[in-house]
């Protein structure tokens, strides 16, 4: 491992002594498992980590404390609020040849008009962390950066007290023995009013053929009680080894853990290139090959899922078009199976227009018709009007940007929130004029299943 003595170009920066420095320094670390990292961080970051990975695994990080939060609190200028203060570390960045871009992981709320008191409180209308000590793996490689945003010039002490924890977490990852992850022990399961549920879906259906809007996504929670609180970095292993074909996200904000493995991106920003995905329409896995063929064909044919799916394909069509050339969709869906799980699917490809950036991206996306509707602002208002709880940050954009603009935001469902013995679990669906609201309850189990499989719980549909 290399190690550098003097914090970087320090030594010249620090004795301006005056205005706000981003430092950032970069090992290499071979043999190093993202998920021990973030497991080692526990005693140290409890509360303050972060943990991701892409859908093909060439990506995979873990966050511990912050260097920065970025919050926003304002519904309308939450995504400006996020670009404003991140630029502004991004300017007074200090970097040596070598060290890797530090990144802004976090998420957004689903609905910052939705103002129920709930299990979300202290989740503001975004909230974003640098970390002060970040892995990133790529392609295989480790990379270690201690962050620090310093404004005072003495950053120099605490840069050395960080070198010693990042020396500590890396080789706790590496030789400690971990600890077993056992499944939680369920006490009981709360279906939280599944009558208002069925309610809300058939209401929302007969809108929609009185000539409302042509879609809207209604969503329902469930509870888990846990005989003892459950460790983070227990779920993200059982997601990791269950879910291999989807993002897999974990944000600790005090004592709260929003998880998920999604299988549905947002937006990508890589190179130059935008990519993003439609994905709705959606059936359960046959038990046998062939079953499993047959039910994934039906989908492909089915009028009721096409329709959910075209929404999806023409609204993200359409803000392609608007911030990017070369926009590229094919001709039909294919399908996307993951395990608990299959889904129409068809991706998506542009080069955006020179000014346009992730978050541009980001904002004009959220919420697709695959979690909010058609049209959307009518939608948002069935959804708020009709749903009797507040998605917090499920169904809503969850990802990363690093300083040079690059970045990917996943749609944040199969997901759920953990607070010690709790968990909140959430799923929804696509409600289109041929909707059957106990159909669409069952299609919910079947979206509960990962998070269920990964915390213990009885699996439904
Ligand atoms: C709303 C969810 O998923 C969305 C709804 C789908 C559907 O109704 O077919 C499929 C994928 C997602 O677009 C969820 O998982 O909670
Ligand atoms: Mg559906």
């Amino acid at each position: 491992m290399k190690r550098k003595t003097t914090p970087h170009s320090m030594a010249e920066t620090g004795r301006m002594m005056d205005g706000l420095r981003f430092y950032t320094e970069t090992v290499e670390s071979d043999r190093l498992s993202p998920q021990a990292f973030f497991e080692a961080g526990e005693m140290e970051f409890a509360g303050r980590r972060f943990y991701w990975e892409n859908r093909d695994k060439t990506r995979k990080m873990a966050g511990m404390g912050h260097a920065a939060r970025l919050t926003s609190k304002d519904g309308d200028a939450r995504f400006e609020d996020i670009r404003t203060q991140w630029q502004r570390l991004c300017s007074v960045i200090v970097k040596e040849e070598g060290d890797q871009s530090p990144v802004l992981f976090g998420g957004f709320s689903f609905d910052p008009e939705n103002r129920r008191e709930s299990e979300w409180t202290g989740f503001p209308a975004a909230l974003f962390v640098v970390p002060q000590i970040q892995l990133v793996e790529k392609d295989g490689r480790a990379f270690v950066s201690i962050n620090l945003v310093s404004d005072d010039g003495s950053a120099a002490g605490d840069f050395e007290r960080l070198r010693l924890i990042r020396d500590r977490l890396i080789h706790e990852a590496q030789v400690k023995e971990r600890m077993p992850a056992v499944k939680p022990d369920v006490l009981r399961l709360h279906e939280y009013a599944k009558a208002d549920y069925l309610r809300a879906v058939e209401g929302v259906r007969d809108g929609i053929l009185e000539g409302g809007p042509e879609k809207v996504v209604i969503a329902r929670s469930i509870g888990l009680e846990f005989a003892a609180p459950v460790r983070h970095s227990e779920v993200l292993e059982h997601l990791s080894a269950e879910q291999q074909e989807s993002y897999l996200f974990g944000l600790e904000n005090g004592d709260g853990f929003f998880f998920g493995a999604t299988p549905e991106r947002l937006v990508k920003m890589e190179d130059g290139k935008g990519l993003t995905a439609c994905v709705a329409g959606s059936i359960r896995r046959g038990k046998t090959v062939e079953e499993d063929r047959l039910l994934g064909e039906g989908l492909l044919k089915d009028p009721k899922n096409r329709e959910e799916h075209q929404y999806v394909v023409q609204m993200i069509g359409d803000v392609f078009r608007s911030f990017c050339s070369d926009v590229r969709i094919p001709a039909g869906p294919r399908l996307l199976k993951v395990r608990d799980i299959q889904h129409l699917f068809t991706p998506v490809e542009a080069t955006p227009n020179v000014g346009t950036d992730l978050l541009d991206l980001v904002q004009a996306l959220h919420p697709t018709p695959a979690l909010g509707g058609t049209p959307r602002d009518e939608a948002l208002r069935m959804i708020r009007n009709n749903e009797k709880m507040d998605r917090g940050y499920y169904g809503a954009p969850i990802g990363w940007m690093d300083t040079e603009g690059d970045g990917e935001f996943a749609v944040a469902i199969r997901s759920g929130l953990l607070k010690g013995d709790r968990a909140h679990l959430y799923a929804g669906g696509g409600i289109v004029a041929g909707s059957v609201p106990e159909e669409e309850y069952k299609e919910t189990w079947v979206k509960f299943r990962p998070m269920m499989r990964a915390l213990g719980g009885v699996l439904h549909g």
